[in-house]
């Protein structure tokens, strides 16, 4: 049997993953490969949150592998070089990956199947992070969609009812000689994304459980919820979202088995529809995110370009990020992020429409932070999420329209519980006051608006 290295990227499972399945569908013994080059992501290399997640995600997409017989072998980029000494010293005829959309990754990933076919390597690449890919959709008159509900009704439209396929029972074993070993100098994982030295995440853990295992779990605790996520999923006290996003990001379970399993369960119509809608909105990131790729760093509405964005106050951009604003529903936000690696999806809008809005800072700014602390930090929901809540982007949330953040937990957290979990000081003297007035900063963003 010839051997084809399986290349694992934002698509750590076994369950339904397309690489694997196309290498056993043509004969091939896969090796599993992981490569570990983050330099090659351009500016916006994995953060802080992304890398503790990854390091425990392999390590259960190892133990995954083992109990099936193989393994998982990591290495250092730089990407081609590496997959070409692993092909060499291994006899690998082919490679298989997952694609990804990330503005640098496709330029390399480009370059780099050139480089592997000129090396006489059959390669492969497959759809296995999206329902729809960002080419199979565009308008009437062949443009990439900036409006989120025709894009949904077009790439829904052109949706097949997504094939899934199970995991392999049995993988054929990886046996390296001695010298191929040499060859590959395959680090262990804690080596390559070493544990965090002064574990500031240690309390995400008992939120989240990273690997393919995790997310079949929460996608199952998840079913049950479905019919009330129409009401739940604007109440942050609630956990009533599916909490899928880091497993989705990093691939650990596929959007089409949890499009297949939410269309198929029991919950009412509206309710699921209301869900897979959300999961659309990731589609509609993707596909902006391949077609703008400058978003990641340039508004995607030029008229924003000369907008006035106050000079960054070190001290109001600390209190945000620490949750020492003195607004209670954006500190117990940025708190839930710093402690558990992720925000309710209603809070990150409030807490977005604080700095971009009533502090008038970048947009940019709050995408960085979030890049770093989020475990679910994914550059296509994250550039969308942020630029249409500062206005400058696709269908987004008009600038003059400002949340006002005390309504807003008024209406979303009526009776303080979310506020209480994250910001227990709350009327002590222990709470800073307000480091800006609501009223005369939306003003001055107004006004600052009008000069555009
Ligand atoms: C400023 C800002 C930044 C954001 N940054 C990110 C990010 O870096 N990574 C990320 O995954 N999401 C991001 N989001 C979108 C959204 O907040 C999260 O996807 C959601 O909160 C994840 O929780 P969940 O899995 O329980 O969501 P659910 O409500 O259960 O939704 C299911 C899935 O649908 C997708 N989804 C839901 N809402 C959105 C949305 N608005 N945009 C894109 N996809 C969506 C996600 O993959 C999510 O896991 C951001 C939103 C804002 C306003």
């Amino acid at each position: 049997m010839p051997a084809a290295l399986v290349w694992f990227r934002d698509d750590l499972r076994l369950d339904d993953q397309p690489a694997l399945q196309a290498a056993l569908a043509q004969e091939y013994a896969p090796i599993p490969v992981y490569v570990h080059a983050p330099e090659e992501e351009g500016d916006w290399a994995p953060g802080a949150a992304s890398d503790a997640w990854r390091r425990r995600s392999l390590q259960a997409l190892d133990a995954a592998l083992r109990a099936r017989g193989s393994h998982l072998t990591c290495v250092r980029g730089p990407t081609l070089a590496a997959l070409q000494r692993l092909a060499s010293a291994t006899g690998a005829e082919a490679i298989f990956w997952t694609r990804r959309y990330e503005p640098a990754i496709e330029r390399r990933d480009t370059e780099l199947k050139r480089a592997l076919r000129r090396a006489g390597l059959h390669t492969e690449s497959h759809n296995g992070a999206l329902l729809v890919e960002p080419w199979d959709v565009a308008t009437k008159a062949g443009d990439p969609y900036k409006v989120f509900t025709p894009f949904f009704k077009a790439a829904i439209a052109r949706m097949r009812t997504p094939r899934t396929w199970d995991a392999p029972a049995h993988l054929p074993p990886v046996a390296f000689d001695d010298a191929a070993a040499h060859a590959i100098d395959a680090p262990a994982i804690d080596a390559l994304l070493p544990a965090p030295k002064h574990a500031w995440n240690r309390t995400f853990w008992s939120h989240w459980t990273p690997g393919e295992q995790g997310a079949r779990d929460a996608l199952r605790a998840f079913v049950p919820k479905v019919a009330a996520y129409p009401e739940g999923r604007d109440l942050p006290a609630m956990e009533g979202t599916s909490c899928l996003s880091p497993h989705l990001h990093f691939g650990e379970v596929s959007i089409a088995r949890v499009y297949a399993t939410i269309a198929q369960s029991d919950a009412p119509k509206d309710a699921r529809i209301a869900f897979l809608r959300q999961l659309f909105w990731r589609e509609f990131a993707h596909h902006l995110l391949h077609h703008f790729p400058r978003t990641t760093d340039h508004n995607l509405d030029p008229r924003f370009d000369d907008f006035d964005w106050a000079r960054v106050d070190d001290a109001q951009l600390d209190a945000w990020k620490t949750g020492r604003t003195g607004i209670p529903i954006v500190d117990a936000g940025m708190r839930q992020l710093w402690h558990t690696g992720w925000m309710h999806n209603r809070v990150r809008m409030l807490v977005a429409s604080l700095l971009t809005k009533h502090l008038r800072m970048h947009w940019l700014h709050g995408a960085r932070w979030f890049h770093d602390t989020l475990v679910d930090a994914d550059l296509a929901n994250n550039t969308l999420g942020w630029q249409w809540v500062a206005g400058t982007g696709a269908d987004a949330a008009p600038y003059f329209r400002i949340f006002n953040p005390t309504l807003q937990a008024k209406r979303f957290d009526p009776d303080g519980a979310y506020v209480r979990t994250w910001v227990p000081e709350l009327g002590t003297p222990d709470y800073p006051p307000p480091i800006i007035d609501l009223a005369t900063a939306r003003e001055a963003a107004l006004a600052a608006y009008a000069r555009r």
